[in-house]
């Protein structure tokens, strides 16, 4: 049987504490913070022990993980380490400076795309990983036992792998994950000082921008740190797009003529987001899909949606995705579902057969 050491037991250890023991992963927690095991224990993530580990996986804050990593290759002579920190290059630079070759050979830095915008053990879902990404991010002269053990430790908790220099990872980052980070945290921002009453009319547009907003400040101050020269070119091209946005904006106040274009810049700037926005994936990495949805009212009552899903169950249709939303002071929900365009009409009829009030 593997034995896996995790060291780190907040969101990401004890998540993949969580997914490796359910897979037969005999699985050791290690933390600084005994609190922090003892929880992660008592959420089924693994046993406290120092038994030889064939495989180490660090998910420590970043600014600490090239030297526990550093440390567990000297602990652990015969074992395979990654760290699961948000930046990578950054972390193979200190390792180069910090262990020998033999020793750099069994380390292979990855990255799981998933995550949450809450930290610690008490967040922790065994099912965090499944079907998402999992980038590995050999070096030079990483032996091939090391990536094939991480790839296997990725795939076993329901991720897919991907693999790429570290280089190239921070790259990717900086736009898909350390930017919208900072828009969220920014739009958000914009909400602080806002009357109760406007705060009030949020409705799903500014949550779906805002949701990352409730991450650490301290793990993101560290992440955005550790990829700066990545991100400055990208919040650079920001700021030269919000610059235009500004102009146009201002050039309407104050009541341009119609030939300064400032309307085709607003036009341009929604078009090239929803080029953008197209280019996401879909579920589990599969190209992006156009998913037809209902709005089903939902009463405010126990059970209904259980008899909802009941009901689509019924019908013999598989949800791709769901929302709920919840007006402030109003007797309803409403419940967006999700499904293959082929299912739109199935559904409809369905649920109003089953004496649902809808809106498409
Ligand atoms: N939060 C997220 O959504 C994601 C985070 N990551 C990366 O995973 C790593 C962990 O992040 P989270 O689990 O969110 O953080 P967290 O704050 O939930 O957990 C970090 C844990 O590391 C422990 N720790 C700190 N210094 C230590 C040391 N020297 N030795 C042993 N344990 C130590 C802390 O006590 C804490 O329990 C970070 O490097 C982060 O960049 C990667 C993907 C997603
Ligand atoms: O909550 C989300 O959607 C995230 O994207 C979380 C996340 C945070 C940090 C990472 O390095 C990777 C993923």
């Amino acid at each position: 049987m593997t034995t896996v050491r995790v060291v780190g037991t907040g969101l990401l250890g004890t998540s993949i504490g969580m997914a490796l023991s359910a897979k037969g992963f005999r699985v050791q927690l290690h933390d600084t913070s005994p609190t922090s095991v003892a929880l992660a224990r008592d959420l089924g993530a693994g046993e406290v022990g120092d038994d030889p580990a064939d495989v180490v996986v660090v998910a420590t804050p970043p600014d600490v993980a090239a030297s526990v990593v550093a440390q567990q290759l000297r602990d652990q002579p015969d074992a395979v380490v990654t760290d699961v920190a948000s930046v990578k290059q950054t972390v193979l630079e200190e390792l180069r400076e910090a262990v020998g070759g033999d020793a750099l050979a069994r380390y292979v830095g990855s990255h799981p795309m998933a995550g949450r915008e809450r930290s610690g053990a008490v967040a922790a879902r065994a099912d965090l990983f499944e079907g998402r990404t999992w980038v590995l991010c050999p070096h030079e002269t990483t032996a091939d036992r090391a990536r094939a053990s991480i790839d296997e430790i990725a795939r076993a908790a329901g991720a897919s792998v991907v693999t790429m220099p570290a280089a190239e990872h921070d790259l990717a980052v900086a736009a898909v994950s350390h930017l919208p980070q900072v828009a969220a945290s920014l739009v958000a921002a914009r909400l602080r000082d806002l009357p109760d009453d406007a705060v009030g009319l949020a409705g799903p547009g500014v949550r779906d921008v805002t949701r990352i907003a409730a991450s650490d400040p301290l793990l993101w101050t560290q992440i955005l740190a550790g990829n700066a020269a990545n991100l400055l070119p990208v919040l650079d091209a920001v700021a030269d797009d919000l610059d235009r946005v500004r102009s146009a904006v201002r050039a309407i106040c104050e009541g341009e003529n119609a030939a300064t274009g400032a309307r085709g810049v607003l036009a341009q700037t929604i078009a090239d987001g929803q080029t953008g926005h197209a280019r996401l994936p879909g579920k589990h990495g599969a190209p992006p899909t156009a998913y037809a949805s209902v709005i089903v009212v939902l009463p405010d009552r126990p059970r209904q949606l259980a008899q909802l899903f009941a009901d689509v169950g019924d019908a013999g249709i598989n949800l791709e995705d769901l929302r709920i939303e919840h007006a402030v002071g109003a007797q309803v929900g409403l419940a967006e579902l999700m499904v293959l365009p082929a299912a739109l009409e199935p559904l409809q009829e369905a649920l109003t057969a089953a004496g649902w009030r809808l809106h498409s």
